[in-house]
């Protein structure tokens, strides 16, 4: 399976003066906690670093260190998260038939997760890993934050990474964002406004994507219980 990392992010919301994907977290970058659980899943073959110029040299290091057992492919992001996604597309291997694309800054899921989503890959075209929705959502108004009304959350599920499906139908709805200016915020919803058909795969609740300081606090002791219950990440 091919992989891709979107890790060309800013980070504004961690507040950090680097790319948040660069703190350390239990003694090493975020963002190796992501590609060793990447590698380590048996059905990924090759992996795209989707980043910005300025954190090459770090990242190249950290994926030196790594020693990772697959290849790995440097790609330069662009100025969204949808932007970074089509360039790694475009930049695939020609014989890539599939892809996942796995956020970098979703450093807790687990080889299992991105075999979970490859396995479903095989029998379905388009793919996103997702939780149910445990809080209740309410809908407010932009401006007073006055409530409007409640969500039913029965149907609601939390879309995580890795999401994925065809490569060719993925640059197909890329190239008609890009076109049309449609902007969204995940992979999946481009495939849902093309009409194209996509199927939860149970995600994990441990799959959180790290956006503010919290949530390091939160990983790192997530972490912790993995890394008691397999040492060798
Ligand atoms: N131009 C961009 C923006 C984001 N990402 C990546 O998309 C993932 C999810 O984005 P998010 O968590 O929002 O990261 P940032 O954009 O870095 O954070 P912020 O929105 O707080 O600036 C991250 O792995 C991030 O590195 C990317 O590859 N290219
Ligand atoms: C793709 C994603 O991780 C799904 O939850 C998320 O939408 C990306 O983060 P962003 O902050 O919305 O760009």
């Amino acid at each position: 399976m091919h992989l891709l990392i979107p890790a060309a992010g800013r980070g504004s919301r961690m507040g950090a003066d680097v790319n948040k994907l660069l703190l350390p977290l239990l003694g090493r970058p975020l963002l190796a906690w992501t590609l060793a659980a990447a590698a380590k899943a048996p059905s990924t073959g090759w992996i795209g670093i989707i980043g910005q110029p300025i954190d090459e040299e770090a990242i190249r290091l950290l994926v030196e260190k790594l020693g990772l057992r697959v290849p790995v492919q440097w790609i330069e992001g662009g100025e969204t998260r949808q932007q970074s996604v089509y360039r790694g597309l475009l930049a695939l291997p020609a014989d890539a038939q599939q892809v996942l694309i796995h956020d970098g800054a979703r450093c807790l899921a687990s080889p299992a997760l991105f075999e979970r989503c490859g396995a479903a890959l095989a029998e379905i075209p388009a793919i996103v890993a997702a939780v149910p929705v445990k809080d209740t959502i309410k809908q407010v108004y932009p401006h007073s934050h006055r409530v409007e009304k409640t969500i039913a959350r029965e149907r609601l599920w939390a879309a995580q990474t890795p999401q994925g499906g065809n490569v060719g139908t993925l640059k197909v709805a890329h190239a008609w964002a890009a076109a049309q200016a449609v902007a969204v915020t995940d992979d999946a919803a481009l495939c849902e406004l093309r009409g194209e058909p996509v199927q939860v795969v149970p995600g994990e609740e441990t799959n959180l994507k790290i956006t503010t300081p919290a949530d390091l606090f939160v990983a790192e002791a997530i972490l912790k219980t993995q890394l008691r219950q397999d040492p060798s990440p």
